[in-house]
């Protein structure tokens, strides 16, 4: 498939095609901003955001079956997934509309869950440290601002 092990530069470009409902668009725009900008600090990584033609990550909220052959399976489960780097599919970050996406600790926090499929989306795997964004499993008391050394390292030895 089209997908790689890392991008091949150093700016990449992002676009929002679907929203969700939960939230304004302002605030789902602030919660997937800073959720790149976490790996964009750690990295000498450059996210643009475009707001028509094709960019490497195509960002949308959907459900079910949505095109691609991985189904979301509706509330709880599966929130989210990513692509690995690559032309195509590559990069595009699905989240699960059937999820309730909010700011805080009710729901699913949104800039949480998207740092951690923003990371996928750059070519990281997951991680066996609890304390680190690519831990498999989804933390409601986890803040994403706060990468673990471990990301950092990871997101430095791939760009
Ligand atoms: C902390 O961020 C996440 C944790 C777990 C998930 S997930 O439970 O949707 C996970 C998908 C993933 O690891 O990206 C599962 F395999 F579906 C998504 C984001
Ligand atoms: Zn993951």
């Amino acid at each position: 498939n089209a997908q790689g092990t890392r991008w091949n530069k150093n700016i990449i470009t992002y676009r929002y095609l679907l929203y969700t409902r939960d939230l304004p668009r302002s605030t789902v725009d602030f919660l997937l901003e800073t959720a790149f900008r976490v790996w964009a600090r750690a990295s000498s990584l450059t996210f643009v955001r475009m707001h028509s033609h094709n960019a490497d990550i195509m960002v949308e909220f959907v459900t079910s079956d949505h095109g691609d052959l991985y189904p979301f399976d509706g509330p709880r489960g599966t929130l989210a997934h990513a692509f690995g780097p690559g032309l195509g599919v590559g990069g595009d970050t699905h989240f699960d509309d059937d999820e309730r996406w909010t700011t805080g600790k009710t729901g699913f926090n949104l800039h949480v869950v998207a740092a951690h499929e923003f990371g996928h989306a750059l070519g990281l795997k997951h991680s066996r440290n609890p304390e680190s964004l690519m831990y498999p499993t989804y933390k409601s008391s986890r803040g994403a601002s706060l990468l673990a050394s471990e990301d950092v390292a990871n997101i430095n030895t791939l760009y």
